[in-house]
């Protein structure tokens, strides 16, 4: 790294630009990618994203002045935003209701393993000659690019949006493929066929409730009328209390402080009395360390014990350790080595906080948003609720120094209060959606528009032979033992 210092002279200018600008990248990344997914498709989206993101990268790991990484970062940051809507609403919309928080906690896994990767890279390579201490970190995201961006191209495409565009039976096979059925199969197995039907109910309902003009419908996107409509819907009251719960999620998942702790982990550690090497290690280090191990719970948990006691168990816990912190740094900081003990005390409540952050916020931040929104509006609210995230992480990094220069112990306080408030918010806003499927998260929230909609929807069922299907299948799992739920449960 002393090769990127001596070469660059960067100014403190040039190092928040290089900071904000992936920010920057992001949160336009995140909302341009919420108006191309529903024009092309989630994985055409993913694989563009990646491309971009590899050009990025590409130009970091080759820049010859400080201009380039800027721009590297930002049209990195473009790909990382993007891809930081689509992955969560795309795998949202392919997994079964029963394991959907588990397979979407391990996207919380996959950021918090590359951000670990990413520290002990930066760690070894600190030290070799030359340009290659820091170009070899820029460079080895190339590799996680390729990687998904090709790999994404084995996956099914989202039968979802299949079903919405009016592709049923492209839609058909693609759910066959991710429920590992053959197309033999696809044809005959009930449990497929009710799971396709919800969908199409879903769609029709949407197309029938849109109104003349159609807007509402995902497969006629395009016009900006429509857009502009589109993006209009999430505030109408219909949607507004999804809307605010994704957006409002990312503000407690950013002002719990996890980012605050991760960018300026040393000055706090400092704060905290601890001086040398191990405060880098011990604050970035540990930190991304017990991140990475304190989802693995969450990923086996989460569907079981739901989302709202895990948000509500990891407010209070997050709440206090803040809490203790500011109280012992507002009392010793004066002096740390005449009280060791305190100091100890309060790196453990950082770790503490970290563990209970990594159950909870970490990756119920990504899983509530692309659960909560119906298909008709879910890649606007999930690029919306993703904007907050980036919008709040910027401000995080823009105002801890701040308040780090007024007052260490206040700004503990500060994200004490703000997990108080994730508390409160949690207990009385969140509604419980582990186990619903994305198609009936309309009665979680109560909406839909309340009886003309149920009666609507219950005749399109009808219409579509859903409820035959149900009553078929329910005869057949009556007389014969080894029924097809068994099948499904292999
Ligand atoms: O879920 C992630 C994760 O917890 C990261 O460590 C943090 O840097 C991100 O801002 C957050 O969204």
């Amino acid at each position: 790294m002393k090769d990127f210092v001596a070469r660059w002279h960067l100014s403190a200018w040039d190092t928040g630009l290089m900071t904000a600008t992936l920010e920057l990248g992001s949160l336009i990344g995140a909302l341009t990618a919420g108006v191309l997914t529903d024009k092309y498709s989630r994985r055409q989206s993913i694989v563009a994203a990646c491309i971009v993101f590899c050009i990025g990268s590409a130009l970091q790991f080759g820049a010859q002045n400080p201009g380039h990484l800027i721009l590297g970062r930002g049209i990195g940051g473009l790909g990382v935003g993007a891809l930081s809507m689509l992955s969560p609403l795309y795998m949202a919309e392919i997994s079964p209701p029963e394991v959907r928080g588990s397979l979407m906690a391990l996207e919380q896994f996959a950021i918090v393993l590359g951000a670990v990767l990413g520290f002990w890279t930066g760690f070894f390579t600190r030290d070799i000659e030359g340009s290659a201490s820091w170009r070899i970190p820029l460079g080895i995201q190339l590799f996680p690019g390729f990687l998904l961006g090709f790999g994404c191209l084995a996956l099914p495409p989202s039968p979802r949006l299949l079903v919405a565009q009016g592709r049923v039976d492209e839609a058909l096979r693609a759910l066959a493929k991710l429920r590992l059925r053959t197309s033999a199969e696809s044809a005959t197995d009930p449990l497929l066929q009710i799971e396709m039907l919800e969908m199409q109910v879903e769609a029709a309902l949407v197309e029938q409730t849109a109104g003349s003009d159609g807007a509402h419908s995902v497969a006629k996107t395009g016009t900006l009328h429509a857009e502009l409509h589109a993006w209009g819907r999430l505030f109408e009251p219909k949607l507004i209390r999804r809307t605010l719960i994704g957006v409002v999620m990312m503000v407690f998942q950013q002002w719990s402080g996890i980012n605050a702790l991760l960018y300026y982990g040393p000055t706090l550690m400092r704060s905290l009395g601890l001086q040398g090497d191990s405060v880098t290690l011990m604050s970035a280090g540990g930190i991304g360390i017990v991140q990475f191990f304190a989802v693995l719970p969450a990923i086996v948990f989460i569907d079981r014990l739901g989302r709202r006691p895990l948000l509500r168990w990891g407010s209070t816990t997050m709440a206090l350790a803040h809490l203790l912190i500011a109280l012992l740094v507002q009392r010793y900081s004066a002096d740390w080595p005449a009280h060791a003990a305190a100091a100890w005390v309060s790196v453990a409540c950082v770790y503490t906080f970290t563990a209970a952050y990594g159950m909870s916020y970490g990756p119920i931040g990504w899983i509530l948003p692309s659960e909560v929104f119906p298909l008709s509006a879910r890649s606007k609210g999930v690029a919306l609720s993703t904007a907050s995230n980036w919008v709040n992480n910027f401000l995080i990094g823009l105002l801890t120094p701040v308040f780090m220069e007024r007052s260490p112990s206040g700004t503990f306080l500060v994200f004490a209060s703000a997990c108080a408030l994730g508390y409160l918010w949690s207990t009385y806003f969140v509604p419980e959606t582990a186990n619903v499927s994305l198609e009936e998260m309309d009665a979680v929230f109560g909406s839909s528009a309340g009886r003309e909609d149920v009666a609507l929807k219950h005749q399109i069922e009808e219409d579509l032979g859903l409820h035959d299907l149900v009553r078929q299948w329910a005869r057949e799992g009556t007389t014969t033992s080894g029924g097809s739920r068994d099948r499904r449960a292999d």
